[in-house]
């Protein structure tokens, strides 16, 4: 089984206008708001991959209730564990460019993540655990490393900052950054494809067994100990890209649980990102399979790192 954590989920309101003026009465053309939420994102694509996941998390007032009411009518098992406050709503603006507004996470105390551990303790030591998105600011900053400690679970960390950076230290079997992500780990302002690879390498040497880092519509690396594997990206019309990161980690997992190895799964993870970046909403099933032909793989050259 896979359980997705999701500390800080959201409503996602997307709203589509032909321009944005600021200090001025934008409207909207079209409105839609569904579950949002890094680890959200994930069981959603699983789902659609035929794999079952279970929803970890904490939901709060009445938009954390529409979120599980939600979820559950679309057939995920939520188990959220309600606190006081109110999930937040993250806008979504898309007029020529992507603009994103994320609201502020309710206050969540300690005693919360005890719960969520709690929780944690029916899982097998088999299940596979990914971690994924902000933080609420009332967490420290290690609450990704300490619940990646105190389970015995193969973990994946999605997120960014000094949450990811102490997380490394659990030994993740997987981290996502993209590149900006990966870049500011290191404190560095921006990298080409070399400089990447030099960073990923950095980071299996601090923990992560495997790094999968993304590159927009330029290329994606997968880096372990032992290799480097680059992918070209299919190229296409882009319609939002909120999601494509939590698409490609559940793109990965996917190849992972049909018993592809970790080289296939990385196709599959370039062609599930892509494809919701091309949808409107997170990827089907059908269009990853439609663009997983046109994901190539190869070893990274190793005389030009
Ligand atoms: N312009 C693009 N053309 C084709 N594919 C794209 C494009 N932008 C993003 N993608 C797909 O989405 C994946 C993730 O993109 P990106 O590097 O922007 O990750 P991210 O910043 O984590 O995404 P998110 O917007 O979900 O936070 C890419 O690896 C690629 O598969
Ligand atoms: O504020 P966070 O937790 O970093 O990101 C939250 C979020 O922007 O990420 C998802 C897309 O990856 C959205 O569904 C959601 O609104």
């Amino acid at each position: 089984m896979i359980y997705t954590v999701t500390m800080n989920p959201s409503i996602d309101c997307f709203m589509e206008l032909s321009e944005l003026v600021e200090g001025a009465t934008n409207r909207a053309s079209e409105q839609r708001m569904v579950p949002g939420g890094k680890g959200i994102n994930v069981s959603r694509v699983l789902h659609r991959f035929d794999i079952g996941s279970i929803l970890l998390g904490f939901t709060a007032g009445f938009t954390g209730a529409f979120l599980k009411e939600e979820l559950t009518a679309e057939g995920l098992q939520a188990h959220f564990t309600d606190t006081p406050g109110m999930t937040r709503i993250n806008m979504k603006l898309k007029t020529a460019k992507e603009t994103e507004v994320n609201g502020p996470s309710p206050e969540i105390s300690q005693d919360y993540v005890s719960e969520l551990l709690r929780k944690l303790e029916l899982a097998d030591k088999d299940d596979l655990l990914v971690l994924s998105g902000s933080l609420p600011p009332s967490l420290p900053a290690d609450t990704y490393r300490t619940i990646a400690e105190k389970t015995p679970l193969k973990t994946v960390v999605d997120t960014s900052g000094i949450p990811l950076q102490k997380a490394l230290s659990a030994r993740p079997y997987l981290i996502k950054p993209n590149i900006d992500e990966l870049t500011a780990l290191y404190g560095q302002e921006s990298a080409d494809t070399s400089g990447a690879v030099l960073l990923a390498r950095k980071a299996v040497a601090d923990g992560a067994k495997n790094v999968l880092v993304s590159r927009g519509a330029e290329s994606a690396l997968l880096v372990s100990a032992d290799r480097v594997l680059e992918a070209a990206v299919p190229s296409g019309t882009i319609h939002s890209t909120v999601g494509a990161g939590d698409s490609m980690v559940a793109g990965f997992l996917a190849g992972l649980a049909n018993g592809h190895p970790p080289e296939e799964a990385f196709r599959w993870s370039i062609a599930a990102g892509s494809a919701t970046a091309f949808s409107e909403s997170l990827c089907s099933k059908k269009l990853v399979e439609e663009l997983l032909p046109s994901v190539s793989v190869n070893e990274y050259k190793e005389e030009s790192v």
